[in-house]
């Protein structure tokens, strides 16, 4: 929607016949997006090879796990020269990969033909044109500077950056960050417990961005504390919900039961938990969320380890 209303022909691709043909004569999603007018220069088909004929730029948005898969079959597919756009914010399990080393691994394109666009941009709010900013990275400056100028709406505001991989962590671990705040908040915690998860999460994201060879500026910006502030305040975001109803007692089953959207830190926190590993970075947050969602430590139990960890200098 974003990229159309900037202008954009665009052809959006899914795996329903029924709601494809909804989008096309109805110019609504029913099932995502009842209430949203969706513009006339977007069109929905159920064929990948006509969503990716001719396209300046492939944007991709399916749950992180399901990637690489789904690339492999659209590979072949791909228009020659267009730059692969990921919005994914999670790191595959296994690997230990992020999107854009998906999207590299799997097409065998170039690092500067793939972008990210990342930062406080929850769907709904999006969808109902509501301001909000963005980042756009890319190893390449001109592609981000293209890519910028093919999504930006007078609601839409995307700023470059040339940092993928600070851009990739501060999307995928504020998922991680966003669950532990909605365990707190589920199990009656205030607003200094908040506070503090949100910063000690924020440098957790950047002791392995730094690790990682990110600019440790970015995650002041947008993909860093903007997507922190947002997901740990929305009760509209998926990995906040998913935390605040494991916090309130339900358990894994329970609470996947309930969910009906992709809340990616649940994977992800056990990928980026292996990423800090692999670079010997102590995450404590992002420990204590997988001894939560996957080792089932209760989260009273899980925030008293937290608590008396040794005490430590706040910057090290
Ligand atoms: N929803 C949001 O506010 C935002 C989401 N993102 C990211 O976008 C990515 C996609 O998330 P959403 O669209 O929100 O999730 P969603 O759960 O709302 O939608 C995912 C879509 O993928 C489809 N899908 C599920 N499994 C699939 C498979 N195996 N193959 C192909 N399609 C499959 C679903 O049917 C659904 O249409 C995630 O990485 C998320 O972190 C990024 C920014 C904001
Ligand atoms: O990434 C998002 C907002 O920027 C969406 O967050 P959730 O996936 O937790 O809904």
């Amino acid at each position: 929607m974003v990229l159309a209303d900037a202008g954009c022909d665009v052809t959006l691709w899914g795996r329903r016949a029924e709601l494809a043909d909804a989008v096309n004569s109805t110019r609504r999603n029913p099932d995502y997006l009842p209430d949203v007018e969706l513009p006339e220069n977007l069109r929905a088909t159920t064929d990948p090879a006509e969503a990716a004929a001719g396209a300046d730029f492939t944007v991709l948005a399916v749950p992180s796990q399901t990637l690489r898969d789904n690339l492999a079959a659209w590979s072949p597919l791909l228009a020659p020269g267009t730059v692969l756009v990921s919005l994914m914010k999670g790191v595959e399990l296994g690997s230990a990969m992020r999107m854009s080393e998906v999207i590299e691994d799997v097409t065998k394109v170039a690092a500067e033909r793939v972008a990210v666009v990342t930062g406080p941009n929850l769907a709904r709010e999006i969808a109902a044109r509501q301001p909000a900013a963005a980042v756009v990275a890319c190893r390449d400056e001109a592609v981000a500077q293209r890519l910028q100028r093919a999504c930006h709406t007078p609601y839409f505001r995307p700023y470059t950056n040339t940092d993928v991989v600070g851009c990739e962590l501060g999307g995928a671990v504020k998922n991680v960050i966003g669950l532990a705040v909605g365990i707190a908040d589920g199990m009656g915690l205030g607003d200094n417990t908040k506070g503090s998860l949100i910063t000690r999460g924020l440098a957790e994201t950047t002791r392995l961005g730094l690790a990682m060879g990110a600019d440790p500026l970015t995650f002041s910006g947008l993909a860093g504390l903007g997507d922190l502030v947002a997901t740990c305040s929305s009760p509209l975001s998926r990995n906040h919900t998913f935390g605040t109803n494991l916090g309130k007692g339900m358990t894994l089953q329970e609470t996947i039961a309930v969910t009906r959207q992709t809340a990616e830190g649940v994977k992800s926190c056990e990928s980026v938990l292996d990423l800090a590993r692999r670079h010997g970075v102590d995450m404590p947050i992002t420990e204590t969320v997988v001894g939560i969602v996957h080792e089932g430590t209760p989260p009273l139990v899980a925030l008293k380890e937290l608590m008396s960890r040794s005490a430590k200098p706040e910057r090290r």
